[in-house]
């Protein structure tokens, strides 16, 4: 069958088993426009009583030129018993004009491309053209089969099937749905995580509730969807998904780093006339003109705020906010994951969907263990002991003791300006004078560290970079020499050194003296060693402030 608008990269050739579909006539690179074509005619998709849309297509049909109403006549029909000959090539051939559109359309060269779980090609409807669009979303060699995806949902081999039969009466036996049964079984899990975190996103719910959870989720959907070898629009679709997230709270420079890969992503699956491209490159030059900016500001940055020296995993790990917390043998005291400033603790009487999670639906229990962070900077003792703190962000705030005591089970030698609060699983509370603070009620959910908060963190920094071992190689605290053969300091069980001189070059000249002592502290090695993000029960400290 020779194509009345082919452009040579494809001929229409009859398949086997398929009817006929379009076969590349040349190689066609990734991201190559491969035809555009305006509709014969437009149909309501669903929704209306088949009589009405069988009248009104016929109506159309009847009107159309000769030579234009024979091909609609050739298009394949795989509804002609059920439907008969127009509404059957209508149910067949109709393609979506645009993603949550109400109308498909009847196209004589698109209409006739075939249906793979693995396509190489993407379809859309470009608003700005009125035509559909092709482009190779991979590159495609002379000979291939040009192939777009049918469903609208991303589902396992089985429920794909069972739609593909249902929607357009065929057993698919594409790639995917034909690989062996073990990499079949690894397939359809990854299928069902990208269903379930597609729709989990897709609720929106977490945006507010749950930022860093839900931007946790679009990464791994990223991720599955790049292990699954998908380059269609769920790509572009997740970095936008992303980009809402930074931007409706504030994160300019984050927002502006998703919108670029928003719009990268979806150029070579629409092209640059593609008016998503165009309004993704317009918020990746302005972000803030999105709707939701300015929603929350909690986690407000500015567009120069992209850091630029980073390594590449680095940056990801930063566009993410994905802290080491998740992988190194030692949490980071800088994660705010684990260790949340103030402004990002979930408050008293609403349950954040970030720190909790529900089993049964009634009942919440946390999804993971924080623990705040601040230097005292002043200390009132007037019928409690109320402590005022400074976050890691600067941002001061009282500690109010609720407790039995209010206060008096605490040494009295720890309650020192200049000296490091810990409290496990602290929320905001608002007191009666209107101040936002933390009402500690729990002895056993504070640790007091001899240390100002600078100094803890450095001490944290020194862990990661001299206990963390990578790839069986540690670094020596004495000589900075990474070596797989360093024997460990017995006091603190923390740092490693090459032999007996190294650690006496820590101990003395690299200060390990003092920070073997702070480490000796069982509650400061479990806050290193703690498993954050996994929560089995509460943990509390031992009571040795
Ligand atoms: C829009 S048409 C595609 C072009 C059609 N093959 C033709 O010859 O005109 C859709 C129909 O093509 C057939 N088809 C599409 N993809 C297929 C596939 N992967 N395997 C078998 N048949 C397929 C089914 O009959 C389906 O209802």
């Amino acid at each position: 069958m020779q194509s009345a608008i082919c452009n040579c990269l494809y001929t229409i050739e009859a398949i086997p088993g398929k009817s006929h579909g379009l076969i590349a006539a040349t190689t066609i690179a990734k991201g190559t426009r491969i035809l555009s074509e305006f509709p014969l005619f437009k149909v309501p998709k669903g929704g209306n009583s088949k009589k009405r849309v069988r009248d009104s297509i016929s109506d159309k049909v009847a009107v159309l030129p000769e030579e234009q109403r024979q091909t609609f006549l050739s298009l394949h029909n795989s509804f002609e018993d059920e439907d008969g000959p127009v509404l059957g090539r209508v149910r067949t051939n109709a393609l979506p004009l645009g993603s949550n559109a109400t109308m498909g359309g009847i196209f004589l060269e698109s209409s006739r491309i075939n249906h793979s779980c693995n396509p190489n090609a993407q379809n859309t409807w470009n608003d700005n053209l009125q035509k559909l669009t092709i482009h190779a979303i991979r590159d495609i060699s002379k000979g291939d089969e040009i192939t777009i995806f049918y469903l609208t949902a991303r589902r396992n081999r089985s429920a794909r099937l069972r739609a593909l039969q249902t929607d357009f009466c065929f057993t698919c036996s594409c790639s995917l749905c034909s690989l062996p049964l073990d990499q079949r079984k690894t397939s359809d899990e990854r299928w069902d995580e990208i269903h379930r975190l597609d729709s989990s996103i897709g609720s929106g719910t977490g945006i507010l509730s749950a930022p860093l959870q839900t931007l946790h989720d679009v990464h791994k959907l990223l991720d599955l969807v790049h292990d699954e070898g998908f380059a269609d629009a769920s790509v572009p679709r997740a970095y936008y998904d992303a980009f809402q997230i930074a931007i409706t709270h504030g994160d300019i420079a984050r927002a502006r780093v998703f919108a670029e890969r928003a719009a990268s992503t979806r150029e070579i699956l629409e092209g640059n006339d593609s008016p998503t491209v165009q309004r993704m490159k317009s918020l990746a030059t302005n972000p803030t003109q999105h709707l939701a900016h300015g929603l929350s500001q909690k986690w407000r940055t500015t567009g120069d705020d992209v850091p630029k020296e980073l390594a590449n995993d680095e940056f990801e790990r930063w566009l993410w906010r994905e802290n080491t917390t998740q992988v190194s043998q030692y949490a980071d005291l800088r994660s705010e994951t684990a260790f949340p400033l103030f402004d990002d603790l979930p408050e008293e009487n609403d349950i954040s969907l970030e720190f909790y999670e529900s089993t049964d639906g009634f009942s919440y229990r946390p999804r993971k263990h924080w623990c705040f962070l601040a230097e005292i900077i002043d200390v009132e003792n007037f019928m409690r002991l109320r402590l005022i703190v400074k976050d890691k962000a600067g941002r001061k705030v009282p500690i109010a003791f609720y407790t039995e005591s209010r206060g008096l089970e605490v040494d009295p030698s720890y309650i020192q300006e200049g000296f490091t609060v810990a409290i496990l699983y602290a929320e905001q509370h608002g007191f009666l004078d209107l101040s936002v603070g933390i009402r500690h009620e729990n002895p056993t959910a504070i640790k007091i560290v001899p240390l100002p908060l600078d100094e803890l963190l450095t001490l944290s920094d020194k862990v990661q970079q001299y206990a963390t071992e990578l790839k069986g190689v540690r670094t020596c605290q004495g000589c900075n020499q990474k070596a797989a053969t360093l024997k460990k300091c017995s006091r603190c069980g923390f740092f490693w050194y090459c032999d007996k001189s190294c650690q006496i070059a820590g101990w003395k000249e690299k200060g390990h003296k003092a920070d073997c002592k702070l480490l000796k502290d069982p509650d400061l090695q479990r806050l290193f060693l703690m498993k954050w993000n996994v929560f089995e029960d509460y943990y509390r400290f031992g009571m040795t402030v």
